[in-house]
């Protein structure tokens, strides 16, 4: 696994042309997606280079005006309140442990990436695109792909199960249309990543953080330091707080502020490497010091896990080979997730895993 350069050190594909001084960290921009739908050229450019930028210098960036309404927002949020609202009991019925395909509720404290206390400070549920009892993907043990669990016990059950299923499959479009922009950054057709996003095995998760304690450890996380191993992560937060993303060059932590009715979006460790190391998936942790619960909905796309990954047209480093052999979805996922729930990491060693995708 080679590093291509230190994790002090600025993306060197990145020139920074913003009249913000060097040292002073930048929060991911929010960008403006109403250019997508519109018919006005110069609007688009724009779009693309501001997801260019963002793209090479942190891998997050937020959007505004994509399209998924308020109302879809406001919905899902409340019935993720409803289902953490339950007894633990009810909810631990729904274990993600003992789910085929790993759907379902994520223990309170049951993942660890930091590995200085006793877990994250946070539950979880996990939706995927609910397929048919005969579908491929189930007798293929795909990753999260395989029918849902739907809790009984929320208010509204039937209500919860049309809100998660239209949000995956809204979001799933969103995820495209994401896509669609970031193949015109790297100068591609727009409709380039099509047959990655056929079949595809996307996944949400509902995410609560309790408040911490006001004496808990200064190692307390809601989610420690990590990158997110797929394509693309499209992420909802609520008006709390919390998420910080890495500033390499300062090596500090930056607030990605909420922003109401945004979406957060964030490359992956296979987005890294299928642009051969251009584009950066980057270190993010959330810490809730706000003495109030946080509610969060990441969603990861990582397209068709059949797919085979190839270094993308136009991101070879001149006169050399790409670094990375080809790999299915599936095998690099796989290989990432062994990764990185089996091991605690320091911050130096998470740092490199950012900067390496290898
Ligand atoms: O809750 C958040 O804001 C971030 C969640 C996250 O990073 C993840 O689930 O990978
Ligand atoms: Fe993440």
């Amino acid at each position: 696994m080679a590093q291509t350069y230190s994790t002090t050190q600025v993306n060197p594909h990145y020139h920074r042309l913003s009249i913000v001084p060097e040292d002073i960290p930048a929060a991911p921009p929010v960008i403006d997606f109403s250019a997508f739908h519109s018919d006005n050229p110069a609007a688009k450019i724009d779009l693309v280079n501001q997801v260019r930028d963002a793209c090479l210098e942190k891998g997050f960036f937020q959007i505004t005006n994509h399209g998924v309404s308020e109302e879809l927002q406001a919905a899902i949020f409340e019935q993720s309140r409803d289902f953490f609202s339950l007894p633990m009991e009810e909810k631990e019925a729904y274990d993600k442990a003992t789910h085929p395909h790993k759907l379902g509720y994520e223990r309170l404290r049951s993942q660890n990436f930091e590995k200085k206390t006793a877990g994250d400070l946070k539950e979880g549920f996990f939706v995927g695109r609910d397929l048919p009892a005969d579908h491929p993907y189930l007798k293929q043990g795909k990753n999260h792909c395989g029918q849902n669990v739907y809790p009984t016990e929320v208010r509204d059950p039937a209500l919860f199960k049309e809100t998660v299923d239209r949000y995956h499959r809204e979001l799933t479009l969103l995820a495209e249309k994401v896509l669609s922009v970031i193949a015109l950054t790297l100068k591609l057709d727009e409709d380039y990543f099509e047959p990655f996003c056929h079949e595809t095995a996307a996944v949400l998760r509902l995410l609560h953080y309790p408040p911490q304690a006001p004496d808990a450890s200064a190692d307390e996380r809601g989610i420690g330091a990590h990158t997110d191993f797929g394509g693309i992560t499209i992420l909802l937060q609520d008006e709390v707080g919390g998420l910080q993303v890495f500033d390499a060059p300062t090596r500090s932590w930056i607030d990605v502020k909420p922003t109401p009715g945004a979406f957060v979006v964030n490359l992956g460790n296979l987005m890294m490497r299928w642009s051969n190391d251009k584009y950066v998936s980057n270190l993010h942790r959330v810490i809730n010091t706000s003495g109030r619960e946080r509610f969060s909905i990441p969603f990861f796309y990582s397209g068709n896990p059949d797919f085979m990954i190839t270094c993308l047209p136009g991101c070879e480093d001149a006169g050399k080979a790409p670094k990375y052999a080809p790999i299915t979805v599936e095998n690099w996922i796989l290989g990432r997730q062994t990764n990185t729930f089996q091991e605690g990491k320091g911050l130096e060693e998470l740092s490199s895993l950012a900067k390496v995708a290898g």
